[in-house]
């Protein structure tokens, strides 16, 4: 049996979709490395592209995401998971998700539509 192809590319994008509600999270990245770790721990580790590390998910502002289902895409190589999203947000401006701002007039426009959980400054007092 085989499962996500981390030999088609080093990094596999990865949807985070959250279990109760379907709203999709945010996009990110996992290696193998965290791949394998997301299922040992159930709580999903992606690969940072801009810290070049592992992320575990909630390391720093406490919004970790419990694994609740893990897909794969025709191809093996997109994954989707849902989850639990806990802090109800898993972006880190502190929103439900990453798709808060919607295009709007043909493009002319963008509109915030999501909602707002907590405050960044709040949540990420280190940085
Ligand atoms: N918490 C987040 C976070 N949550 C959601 N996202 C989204 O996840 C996507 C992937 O983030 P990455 O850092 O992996 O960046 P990348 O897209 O791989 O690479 P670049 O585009 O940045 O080059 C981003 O496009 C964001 O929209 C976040 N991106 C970064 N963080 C940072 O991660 C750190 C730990 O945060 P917590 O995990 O919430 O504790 C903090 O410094 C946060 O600022
Ligand atoms: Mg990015
Ligand atoms: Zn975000």
């Amino acid at each position: 049996m085989s499962g996500p192809d981390f030999s088609k590319a080093e990094l596999l994008p990865v949807i985070a979709q959250d279990e109760a509600t379907g709203d999709v999270l945010m996009l990110a990245y996992m290696n193998a490395e965290a791949y394998q770790e997301t299922l040992a721990t159930g709580r999903v580790c992606y690969f940072s592209r801009s810290r070049n590390k592992l992320w575990r998910k909630g390391e720093e502002s406490g919004n970790v995401q419990e694994v609740k289902a893990i897909y794969f895409d025709c191809d093996a190589d997109t994954l989707l998971i849902k989850v639990n999203q806990i802090g109800g947000a898993a972006c880190h401006e502190g929103y439900r998700s990453c798709f808060f701002r919607q295009v709007t007039d043909g493009g002319e426009n963008f509109q915030t539509v999501g909602e707002r959980v907590f405050d960044p400054k709040e949540v990420y007092k280190k940085n």
